[in-house]
């Protein structure tokens, strides 16, 4: 990038503003990045730059990729690991934390908002177990690619600020190119922080946490009469609505575990993750689970089980609340159970306006049903298939492509005719319908070939043009533009299904 060749430094000033590093010390363990080689500068996020008020300028300068690489620790910084426990797929354990990754420090976006500045795969730290505390070029391109987009589609996520390559040799089952991912989150706070606590009894730090937690993410709990329990509504609220959101997008996180799922509501962690192609409800992309606990229709379960897991944490704090041991353990009950309500109505409101639907009716679910079922048996394409009926609402000469999708378009011929009866019923024109599927159907989403292409091209030929273009193309996803065809169209699933995804 010609940038970093850019001789006429400006100094690096990052405005930190830290908080974490200000909590009692057995939350994290101080520890610095460890400085690579070789760094270079590979990405960096011009526009998430500017929301930061940082000054990308600084940032491309040799001073500024040093940082980026952890090679070099910017004035302001206390680079720390933050102390986490977790289930993983199912089983607890005490101590994970941050293996590779730093938190450099906070910042205060134009938004107001206080983010985390982390670098991801900058060593070893204390947390590390038997790991190389390293990430690979491949999985950093992936979590930039597809944090990023998932950002451009309206979905709470942690963002990529930059990549760099460190010059230095990771590995895994091959030798393969390391990298750093700059990530950029409201907080890393993760329902794993507070099992870490609960864990070891120590209720004073679960309250410091959570204190900290609302000051942070929730502060109308803050002046709640039951502060914890509108913290507890808080997370439960925002992680249904987050699910949802993944559901209607077809993606799967991949590994749900507790020390994935953040108390701020956002997607963290793009490890196996992928966007559904043929439409499945069982479908699995990890290939180390062998049970389908993250299965696609499995996430909310999952992420139902990792609140009660959260709830559980802070059961003391909300026993004292309740003034007793039965009313805590009621109001932590009845706050997961708000989940399922949360979630449903997110997922019911968007599967309605990807349908074109702009009213409610009972029977709007069984709709909805009846065409997932038929996509199902005829493995249509999920995004396709929901972007090709947009054509079809603008007028049944459209309908075409959405017919291709079914192996057998019969399939869709009987679906149809209930679909256009409930559409009658409201007062959109055609053109205004087909408008308003588009703003909520995607035409391009991180397509899983095109995503491997891209990462191969980095790993084995330090070909970066592949995974810029892609990311120019999931800028404006929602506007079809001609010529892109092979950016929306899915690999066939025998050719894909040959690749795992659990690279990291
Ligand atoms: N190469 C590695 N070296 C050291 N620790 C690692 C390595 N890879 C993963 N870990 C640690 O193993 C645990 C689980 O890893 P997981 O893949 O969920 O997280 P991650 O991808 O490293 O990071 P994050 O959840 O912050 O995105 C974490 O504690 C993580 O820090
Ligand atoms: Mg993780």
């Amino acid at each position: 990038m010609s940038l970093t060749e850019d001789r006429d430094l400006k100094p690096l000033r990052i405005p930190f503003a830290n908080s974490y590093a200000r909590l009692p010390e057995n939350f994290y363990a101080r520890v610095a990045p460890t400085p690579v080689t070789t760094p270079r500068l590979v990405k960096l996020n011009l526009q998430l730059a500017d929301l930061l008020g940082l000054d990308a300028e600084a940032l491309a300068s040799p001073e500024g990729v040093a940082v980026l690489a952890g090679s070099r620790v910017a004035e302001g910084s206390e680079p720390l690991a933050m102390a986490y426990a977790g289930h993983q797929f199912g089983y607890f354990v005490r101590q994970l934390g941050d293996g590779r990754t730093n938190l450099l420090g906070e910042v205060v976006g134009r938004d107001g908002i206080r983010y985390d500045i982390q670098l991801k795969g900058s060593g070893r730290t204390p947390f590390s177990r038997n790991g190389d505390g390293r990430a690979a070029i491949g999985p950093v391109l992936r979590e930039y690619i597809v944090s990023e987009a998932m950002a451009t589609l309206g979905v709470p996520t942690t963002r990529s600020l930059a990549a760099v390559t460190t010059g230095q040799a990771v590995f895994r089952e091959t030798v393969l190119p390391g990298a750093v991912l700059t990530r950029v989150a409201a907080s890393h706070l993760r329902v794993g922080t507070f099992q870490y606590f609960f864990a070891q009894g120590d209720v004073a730090a679960l309250r410091r946490l959570a204190d900290y937690a609302i000051e942070r993410h929730y502060s109308e709990a803050a002046t709640a009469t039951r502060r914890y329990r509108a913290f507890l509504d808080g997370v439960v609220t925002r992680q249904a609505k987050l699910v949802a959101q993944w559901m209607l997008l077809g993606f799967i996180h991949g590994v749900m575990n507790t020390d994935n799922t953040s108390i701020s509501g956002e997607t963290i962690d793009y490890g196996p993750c992928a966007f559904m192609e043929a439409y499945h409800p069982r479908t699995v992309f990890s290939s180390i689970d062998h049970q389908g606990r993250y299965s696609y229709s499995n996430q909310p379960n999952a992420m139902h089980w990792n609140l009660a897991r959260l709830a559980e944490t802070i059961l003391p704090l909300l026993v004292e609340e309740e003034g007793g041991d039965e009313a805590g353990l009621a109001s932590a009950y009845e706050s997961l159970e708000q989940f399922g309500k949360h979630y449903e109505a997110a997922l019911n409101t968007g599967m309605r306006r990807k349908l074109g639907l702009t009213t409610e009716q009972e029977s709007d679910t069984s709709l909805i049903e009846d065409l997932l079922n038929r996509m199902m048996e005829q493995r249509a394409d999920y995004t396709l298939t929901f972007r090709r009926l947009c054509d079809a609402a603008a007028g049944a000469e459209g309908n075409a492509g959405v017919r291709s999708m079914f192996t057998s378009p019969a399939a869709f011929d009987e679906w149809e005719p209930r679909w256009r009866q409930r559409l009658a019923q409201e007062n959109l024109s055609p053109e205004e319908r087909a408008a308003l599927m588009r703003r909520t159907n995607p035409i391009y989403i991180p397509r899983n070939h095109l995503v491997e292409a891209a990462l191969e091209a980095a790993t084995e030929k330090q070909d970066f043009q592949p995974f810029e273009d892609l990311l120019q193309v999931l800028a404006q996803p929602y506007d079809e533009r001609p010529g892109l065809e092979p950016y929306a169209t899915p690999a066939r699933p025998e050719e894909y299904v040959s690749k795992t995804f659990c690279g990291t």
